[in-house]
């Protein structure tokens, strides 16, 4: 493992405490660090169980176009499948060299939305789009794998959350943003756009009927403050300690059991997704089952081609 002190991404960021991961040198919209422990001459003593994946395009408030979704689907889907990593942070570096303005996510990039969504594109104007490739919403792909993925997902609100970004920020298990920076305006409508589905329904579900609608129908504009009130947010936090408290937070549920974790997260999903939200919370039921001798014993008893025998295995009541 490189000992490698990696390049200082944030104003929030503290590079020592993380390190790159490896197999993403391609990323151009995101980034993508573990957090280590580091000896005092600077030597990674050890992995700790928290990723963290941001935007990287602070200069369009951290706008998403479809290479940065692949980008952070990949980071994400990455986390899920990394069996010690308990915390994904999901946030955006900043703020941007052009004005100074900081940025959580600010949507889709309104640039190279195209008719049938959003178009990948050589550069940065809708004159450099590819004709070839058809048109993406696939944040909503990546909202249901931070949905249904077994890790904690925060929320790290370090500037603007608006349209899409807003949406990112809701289907997160937790949100935590910056008191002086962290700002939220959900903006779909005045763009043209609406997310039907965990944008504005989970919201609802969140904050209460009004308040979601107050939200989407008005446009206006929230602080981190407003948004604790509302409980939409967890946690406003001074902005210089912003990835202090979310490693906080995440030391915090490394400390809980990863089965308890996965199947509270799976229940809280439950009833709001309906069957699907039922078919992942009873998969990690069927792994706990696969993990009992009635279960084995019935395995093995197909395999040496005989009867299984329960008597065993009381009919629980
Ligand atoms: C986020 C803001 C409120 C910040 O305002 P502020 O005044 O601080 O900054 P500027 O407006 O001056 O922005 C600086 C700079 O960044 C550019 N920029 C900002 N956001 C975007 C963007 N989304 N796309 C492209 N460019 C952006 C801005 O033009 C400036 O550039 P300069 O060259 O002039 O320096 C404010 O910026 C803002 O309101 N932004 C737009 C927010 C928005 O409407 N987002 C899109 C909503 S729709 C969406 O995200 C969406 C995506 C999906 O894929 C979906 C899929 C399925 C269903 C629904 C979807 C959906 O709704």
């Amino acid at each position: 493992m490189s000992n490698e002190i990696p390049a200082k991404v944030s104003d929030v960021f503290d590079p020592t405490r993380w390190r790159t991961v490896t197999g993403f040198d391609d990323f151009q919209d995101m980034t993508y660090h573990r957090q280590v422990e580091r000896s005092a001459d600077g030597t990674v003593v050890r992995d700790l169980p928290t990723v963290r994946i941001a935007f990287d395009r602070p200069e369009v408030r951290n706008a998403f176009r479809p290479g940065t979704v692949d980008e952070l689907y990949r980071a994400m889907d990455h986390a899920r499948m990394t069996p010690d990593v308990a915390t994904v942070l999901l946030t955006g570096n900043g703020p941007s060299a052009k004005d100074g303005g900081h940025s959580f996510c600010s949507g889709g990039d309104q640039r190279i939305r195209g008719r049938d969504g959003y178009r990948y594109a050589e550069g940065e104007t809708k004159e450099t789009i590819d004709p070839a490739r058809a048109g993406r919403l696939h944040i909503l792909e990546v909202q249901r794998l931070m949905r249904t993925m077994p890790k904690v997902v925060i929320a790290v609100v370090n500037g603007w959350a608006a349209g899409g970004g807003h949406s990112l920020h809701v289907v997160s298990d937790l949100t935590i943003a910056s008191r002086e920076h962290g700002k939220f305006k959900q903006t779909d409508a005045t763009v043209g756009s609406f997310d039907a589905g965990y944008g504005s329904a989970l919201l609802a579900r969140q904050i209460g009927q009004k308040s979601a609608r107050a939200i989407f129908f008005l446009a206006r504009e929230y602080s981190a403050e407003d948004m604790v009130r509302l409980g939409a947010v967890n946690e406003a936090v001074d902005h210089e300690r912003l990835e202090d408290v979310a490693l906080e937070y995440a030391a915090d549920i490394a400390r809980q059991s990863p089965q308890a974790l996965r199947m509270l997260k799976f229940a809280f999903n439950l009833a709001d997704d309906g069957l699907a939200g039922q078919q992942v919370f009873a998969g990690e039921a069927t792994r706990l089952a696969y993990m009992t001798d009635e279960a084995v014993e019935g395995k093995d008893a197909f395999l040496e081609k005989r009867d299984p025998d329960w008597s065993k295995y009381p009919y629980y009541f």
